[in-house]
């Protein structure tokens, strides 16, 4: 069974490490990485190592494609992304020494009504021989806000179940949809709650009230801290073990793939929470995605520390 992924706003994401990031001045990189990516992008590639195989797609810009269809090639996903006149965005990282990293994310290439329509129709292709369908990342410029929102709706009526992890009005907006799962961070639900969270109680009960909207699973994910995962008869925490951080991009987006292969395994809720809090950990310690040593992967899982907190 191939998981269809959907990035609607691709990147490349240029890394740099480098020691100590200076505003104002010269900055000098030690070591630099450029990648395909993107949020769906990265959680087909995180799938691919997990064993589950991927249809990827999306708007793609047609000048600078060859290192995403050979990173496509490599991970076996069936590539149905459509090509746009123009340059994927590419979005720079700064990951220094003390774990921190510095996000440059540019707008991304503006799409047309008419690339709409195309796309549009291409998830109703896709809906024929997928039954999941991760929808991840922000929306380019030129597209309505509530894009998310009307391509979720669809894929629910056709019996889809999606997978959201989007931000801002593009987030709020497909909140309202009813995906299967959502995983926000901390910060997004708060957002979109309009208030901080300032404890797990907190959290629960704005996490609850999208389980009332229809969503079935809500993983509020909150960096070093894990995560708590939501349904309507469960709460469930876990929490990593301390990491040795070299760069957290691309931690949210192997959470999400984790999550994904664990929901089309049919696993439980606690066996999936326990492997996506690791995979998300082990991403934490490399610049790129992906599982880079499967038995450090085993021996995070032993570390992750669960509990059940009380359903209010
Ligand atoms: N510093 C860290 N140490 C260990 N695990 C982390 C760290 N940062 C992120 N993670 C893992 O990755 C998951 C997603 O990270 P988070 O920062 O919450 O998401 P996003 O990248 O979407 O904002 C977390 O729930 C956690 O399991
Ligand atoms: O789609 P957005 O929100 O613009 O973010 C795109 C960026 O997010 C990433 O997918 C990383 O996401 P996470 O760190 O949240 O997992 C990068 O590859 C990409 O540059």
């Amino acid at each position: 069974m191939r998981v269809a992924t959907i990035t609607l706003n691709p990147a490349l994401d240029l890394t740099g490490q480098l020691n100590t990031l200076t505003v104002d001045s010269v900055n000098l990189i030690d070591q630099a990485s450029l990648t395909p990516g993107g949020k769906g992008i990265n959680v087909a590639r995180v799938l691919s190592d997990l064993g589950t195989k991927s249809t990827v797609s999306g708007w793609l810009g047609d000048e600078n494609q060859d290192p995403f269809v050979h990173l496509f090639e490599q991970i076996d996903a069936r590539d149905e992304f459509l090509r746009q006149r123009g340059t994927t965005r590419t979005n720079v990282k700064l990951a220094e020494i003390n774990g921190r990293v510095t996000d440059i994310n540019f707008p991304g290439m503006a799409i047309d009504h008419q690339a709409v329509q195309q796309m549009e129709k291409k998830l109703t292709e896709l809906v024929a021989d997928h039954q999941w369908f991760v929808l991840a990342g922000s929306l380019p410029r030129g597209v309505s806000p509530t894009l998310y929102q009307r391509w979720i709706e669809l894929l629910n009526k056709q019996g889809a179940r999606v997978i959201f992890d989007s931000s801002a009005d593009a987030l709020n907006y497909g909140l309202e949809a009813a995906p299967y799962l959502v995983k926000p961070n901390e910060h997004e639900l708060a957002q979109w709650i309009g208030h901080e969270l300032n404890d797990e109680n907190e959290i629960i009960k704005a996490a609850r009230q999208l389980i009332n909207k229809g969503i079935t699973h809500v993983l509020v994910s909150r960096g070093s801290d894990g995560v708590i995962w939501v349904t309507e008869q469960q709460v469930v925490k876990a929490k990593p073990p301390k990491m040795n951080v070299v760069s957290t991009v691309g931690a949210g987006d192997s959470m999400v793939a984790a999550m994904t292969h664990a929901l089309t395994q049919g696993w439980d809720v606690t066996k999936s929470v326990t492997y996506a809090t690791a995979v998300s950990a082990l991403a934490v310690t490399q610049v790129s995605v992906g599982i880079g040593d499967q038995s450090k992967l085993e021996s995070l899982i032993e570390q992750i520390q669960l509990s059940e907190l009380p359903n209010t």
